[in-house]
């Protein structure tokens, strides 16, 4: 066997992964949503049984609305109000991040949703940070190495992105990698906070924005020719740029130049289901995309409320497009050389764990 030959659903567990786009807020285990809002009494919870639970969340997502989707978000965040619950959800998260075997994961929150009891930005972003740490020492013991870092976002509807911009600055180093703008797309787009990413600019820091989820192409070029995005978070809808209707495919200007740029594209293809962008994982542009040798990465978006993993998406790839190995390979390394982390840091781990990996479980 080789890395042109396809993998198990066993290997598929085992190979190294990357993630770039993965929300701390959308990513709980159902059992600590509810034990959390039983230590602190939130009675808003549609259930108190962890499996029913879970179900609850997926189907509550599955409403091809982004505005939707996002309702689900206020339970998840009205249980990280404090220190010790924030310390919890990130060790968890690092923890189950491990034990699907990612190797580097770039994880998102947004500071501004967890100080609704008193506590300050930079409370909630050392709490994150203390709870990745915890979470990574933990999952060693388990024999399983992982690296965690932290974006911030800014929301789109809010006007708390200049704070959190700084707050991405003051922490660089220190935990927190990158800059991101999530929420509603539609009718709030991020040229309204241009200040704050010609401030991000101006620090060198970087940044990716969520765009052409919801909305379309003139969202992506905005994100990258106004704003400046280093990646786009999503960015699907890119495929609205590209002519199938010949013999081959033909790419628009604004395809061509993040293609040829090779700009990074933070797929979540299950996440897409569920908000509409496409019908089922075999049409999900993901496949002619990677096709076309865009910079595609692969990634979970919101576990809880998509019910995935990254060895889910990987598996749904395989079955989808014939993923083999190679393919695998080429989205996790595509994702680290993505990585807002240094190069030669992105490098190492390409070079010391995904490819030795890859070659030694595709050669089983
Ligand atoms: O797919 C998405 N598109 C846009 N915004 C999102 C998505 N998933 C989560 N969030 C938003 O990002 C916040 C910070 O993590 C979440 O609270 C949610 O409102
Ligand atoms: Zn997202």
């Amino acid at each position: 066997m080789s890395l042109i030959s396809m993998p198990t659903d066993e290997q598929i567990k085992r190979v190294p992964k990357a993630l770039l786009h993965d929300h701390l807020d959308g990513g709980l285990r159902p059992q600590t949503i509810i034990e959390l809002s039983q230590k602190i009494g939130y009675k808003k919870l549609p259930t108190q049984d962890p499996e029913k639970l879970a179900i609850w969340f997926e189907e509550a997502c599955n409403s091809h609305s982004l505005v939707r989707y996002l309702e689900t978000f206020a339970h998840t965040v009205a249980v990280m109000q404090t220190k010790e619950a924030i310390i919890q959800v990130a060790r968890e998260c690092a923890i189950d991040l491990a034990r699907d075997g990612v190797v580097y994961a770039e994880v998102r929150g947004a500071p501004e949703l967890f100080i609704e009891q008193g506590l300050t930005f930079d409370q909630v972003i050392e709490a994150t940070t203390e709870g990745y740490k915890q979470g990574v020492a933990e999952a060693a013991k388990e024999g399983k190495k992982i690296r965690v870092e932290s974006l911030l976002c800014g929301l789109r509807q809010n006007d708390k992105s200049q704070q959190t911009a700084e707050s991405v600055v003051k922490y660089r180093n220190k935990g927190v990698v990158g800059f991101d703008i999530a929420g509603p797309e539609d009718g709030f787009p991020p040229t309204k906070q241009l200040d704050t990413f010609e401030y991000l600019r101006k620090e060198n820091a970087h940044f990716t924005i969520h765009a052409g989820e919801a909305y379309g192409l003139p969202s992506i070029w905005e994100a990258i020719q106004i704003c400046g995005a280093e990646r786009i978070g999503h960015g699907v809808r890119i495929i609205d740029d590209i002519d199938f209707s010949g013999s081959t495919p033909k790419l628009g200007p604004l395809a061509s130049y993040i293609r040829d740029r090779r700009i990074p594209l933070e797929l979540c293809p299950t996440s897409n289901l569920q908000t509409g962008a496409a019908k089922t994982y075999a049409q999900h542009p993901i496949g002619q995309l990677a096709k076309l040798r865009f910079r595609v990465t692969l990634n979970t978006d919101n576990r809880l409320m998509s019910n995935t993993s990254m060895t889910n998406e990987m598996t749904q790839c395989v079955k989808s497009f014939d993923w083999k190995f190679a393919d695998l390979q080429r989205v996790t390394i595509n994702s680290l050389k993505s990585s807002f982390i240094p190069f030669e840091e992105r490098l190492e781990i390409i070079e010391k764990i995904v490819k030795p990996a890859y070659a030694a479980i595709s050669a089983e």
